[in-house]
Order: C-alpha cells, then sequence, then structure tokens
C-alpha cells in the first residue's frame, strides 16, 4: 500500500508531515522532521521581523490534548527561507512549506514578495488564523479582510499558495467562506488551527496554566477532532476540486488519519502529539495507516479520499 499523495502538483511519498508551530521554530528541528518519515515539513509561521512571543509558561500539555497562547514567536521569515532553500539545494530534495503571516494586507505582500525572490521552489502557507496576538482579531473570522487578503496576494505572488483557517461552527460561515475562497486560484486549505480562546483550570492550585492572556489559548489535540473533521468535509464538499483540503486537528493515531482522508483531506499534519512524542511518531502513524489499509484493501488513499459516507 501507498500512503503518498500529491500537493499543488508536487509529489510527496507520505501524507503525514507536522502542523505548523510545532517542531519546526528553528533549524534543528526542521532538520529532525527532515530526518523523520513525514514526507515534508511546514516552518513556524514567519513575520516580517523576528519575535520573542508572550511570557512563559505559553504552552501546557493536557492527557486529552493542550493549550497555548505562544504569541507568534518565530525567527523572522527571512531566517526560515535560508534554511528550506538551503535544505532544497540537496538531490534529491523533498518538497517543503514555508508558513507566514503579517499583521496586515501590505505585510502579506511583503512578505511574500520575500518567498518570491529568494528562490523558494515549495509551497507557501498564508497563516490566517493566529489566535494570541494580544489586540489582533483571528483574520480568519473576518471574511471581508480574507477577500481583500486573497484578492491583492494573487495579484502579486503567482506560486502555489494555501491558507491556514481558524474552525468555523456554523454551516452559514462554511457556506460564506467557501464562496469567498472559490474565487481565487488556491492550491489548498489547511483546516483546522487551534480552537482560538480556551481555558484550562488547574483545580489543585485553583489557577490558570499558562500566563499570557490570563489562561486564555488555542486549544489542541482529542478536544478538537470533531471540529477538524467537520470543517475538513464542510470545504472538501463546498471547495472547487482543485483547491485541496490539507486536514489538521485531533490526529494522534493511524484511525484519525484514516478519517481526515475519508473526509476530503489531501494531506494530514500533526500538532499536539507530535509536540508529545516528537518526531519518531510519523513512523507509528504511518504504519498505522498502512494497517489500516491492507485491513480495507485499499493501495493507495485515493481509494478513499473524500468517500465518507452519509445514513439515507
Ligand atoms: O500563538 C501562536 O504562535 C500560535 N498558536 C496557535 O495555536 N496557532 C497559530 O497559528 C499561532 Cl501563530
Amino acid at each position: 500500500v501507498s500512503t503518498a499523495t500529491n500537493i499543488a502538483q508536487k509529489k510527496f511519498d507520505n501524507c503525514i508531515m507536522n502542523a505548523s508551530g510545532v517542531w519546526c521554530s528553528d533549524e534543528n528541528e526542521l532538520t529532525e522532521l527532515d530526518r523523520s518519515e513525514a514526507s515534508s515539513f511546514v516552518t513556524k509561521s514567519g513575520t516580517l521581523q523576528p519575535r520573542k512571543g508572550n511570557p512563559q509558561p505559553r504552552y501546557f500539555p493536557t492527557s486529552l490534548g493542550s493549550i497555548n497562547s505562544m504569541g507568534l514567536p518565530n525567527q523572522g521569515l527571512d531566517y526560515y527561507l535560508e534554511v528550506v532553500n538551503r535544505l532544497q539545494q540537496r538531490k534529491p530534495h523533498k518538497n517543503y512549506f514555508v508558513s507566514c503571516t503579517g499583521f496586515n494586507v501590505q505585510e502579506d505582500i511583503s512578505l511574500l514578495k520575500k518567498v518570491a525572490v529568494s528562490g523558494f521552489t515549495g509551497v507557501v502557507e498564508l497563516n490566517l488564523s493566529c489566535p494570541n496576538v494580544p489586540g489582533k482579531p483571528q483574520t480568519g473570522y473576518d471574511f471581508e479582510t480574507v477577500d481583500n487578503i486573497l484578492k491583492t496576494v494573487f495579484k502579486s505572488y503567482k506560486g502555489p499558495l494555501g491558507v491556514k483557517l481558524p474552525p468555523y461552527f456554523d454551516i452559514v460561515h462554511f457556506n460564506q467562506m467557501a464562496q469567498i475562497l472559490n474565487k481565487y486560484p488556491l492550491a489548498y486549505v489547511n483546516s483546522v488551527n487551534s480552537i482560538g480562546n480556551g481555558l484550562y483550570i488547574d483545580d489543585t492550585q485553583e489557577q490558570v496554566v499558562i500566563k499570557p492572556k490570563n489562561g486564555f489559548g488555542g486549544i489542541g489535540g482529542d478536544y478538537i477532532k470533531p471540529t477538524a473533521l467537520a470543517n475538513v468535509h464542510a470545504f472538501y464538499q463546498r471547495l472547487n476540486p482543485d483547491i485541496q483540503i490539507i486536514g489538521t486537528g485531533g490526529i494522534k493515531n493511524g484511525r484519525d488519519i484514516f478519517e481526515h482522508i475519508l473526509c476530503g483531506a489531501s494531506m494530514v499534519q500533526v500538532g499536539t502529539a507530535l509536540m508529545k512524542e516528537g518526531p519518531d511518531i510519523f513512523a507509528r502513524l504511518t504504519r498505522e495507516l498502512k494497517a489500516i489499509m491492507r485491513d480495507k484493501g485499499y493501495e493507495k488513499i485515493a481509494d478513499f479520499k473524500g468517500k465518507l459516507q452519509y445514513i439515507e
């Protein structure tokens, strides 16, 4: 059986990789991902200038997942472009993803211009869904701004580009977002980012567990899998077929990956579980997915991608 896939007409020999923000903040972490069974990696979202991010503690793992309010700490887009462009010199090289995010549309344009002149030949992921920069609203929940960003970006950036979206919770919002997204030549949509502004409490100390925002942070892990699957399938049903779906959220075993692909995902990304288990997780996940495919008689992921059945 093969777990290979294609994104933006690029071949990946495995449909499993990291989620932006996890195990991808510097060259060391990116090299560890590159050596793992993951078929690619995506960098931490790079901004125009490096950022320290929010005060610690700003990440906390729980038995069912995680809460984070990192605040976009990163080395700056230039750093990630330098690392990735060096890795992509090797023969053969994998196809890589670089994530970036600006604080307004002009910054997004500047970021993509940097990518264009850098000689990067991979795929850009524009993060529209960081929930943890105090005072900055979730771009992904401001539909007019999303429309304006994509209109402006696609005037100047001609390379393969996907967007990372927050989770939506209303059918009308799926419809409205799909209507906007279908206007643009997107390579893919990546659903979902963490569920923003959750709250986890340590009841022995009667206290929150992260410092920023009085303990409010993005939720990942088991808590969000139903929401992630719904967003993957909702966009799979609504987007024109040349906009692919990357499924992120609640993946920690082969069954979770199988379900994301059943919902329409062409690639899946792992966040919270990767943070807990490290890059060895990709060998385990690949083994588990292949075992499921063998049991069910599927040879390639196209045999079951998007084939979720409803109850008539
Ligand atoms: O606080 C963060 O850095 C962060 N945390 C998230 O859970 N998602 C994001 O997109 C970002 Cl940018």
